[in-house]
């Protein structure tokens, strides 16, 4: 079986990065991970002093999300080697603090989770459901360590 999600108000929305869950990273709190991403992509950057507040402070994720996917603007010279532990870490936060949809989360088993972006063939799958879907993959990773720490605590 597959979960498909995307849009927040849809089916599992609240796996999409765009939720309304904040997450505390690096001392500020983030209203979503996409707000977190966004900036992530330009820390060391010339620009980072300027760009970085406004995403912080954009009231929806889609800002957030334009203005962090602006090619006007650089993003950091290493950003594709680290945009997954990025975007885990952000993730993982997110799961960790909302204990809501963590059970939510747990409660999809082994079923496979896809992000179902018609765009994104990077994160989601694609429209022709060919992508890499590596925010699905994350999301099964953090699902697999969540439930292997409650073993854990359970145990003996
Ligand atoms: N959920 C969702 C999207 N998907 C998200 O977009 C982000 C990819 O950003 P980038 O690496 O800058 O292309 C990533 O968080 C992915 O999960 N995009 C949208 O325009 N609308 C949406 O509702």
């Amino acid at each position: 079986m597959t979960i498909y999600f995307y849009k927040v108000n849809e089916p599992y929305g609240c796996f999409s990065n765009f939720s309304p869950h904040g997450v505390f990273l690096q001392d500020k709190h983030w209203q979503t991970v996409e707000h977190y991403y966004q900036a992530q992509k330009f820390v060391g950057t010339a620009e980072a002093t300027t760009i970085i507040p406004v995403i912080y402070a954009v009231k929806t994720p889609e800002e957030a999300a334009a203005l962090g996917r602006d090619c006007t603007r650089q993003v950091r010279p290493d950003w594709e080697q680290v945009k997954i532990p990025v975007m885990r870490e952000a993730v993982l936060q997110k799961f960790l603090t909302h204990k809501d949809i963590q059970a939510i989360l747990l409660s999809t088993g082994d079923t496979i989770l896809v992000e179902n972006s018609p765009t994104d063939y990077y994160w989601g799958c694609g429209v022709n459901k060919t992508g890499q879907n590596h925010l699905g993959k994350i999301l099964m990773s953090i699902r697999q360590q969540i439930r292997s720490v409650y073993t854990a605590e359970n145990c003996c």
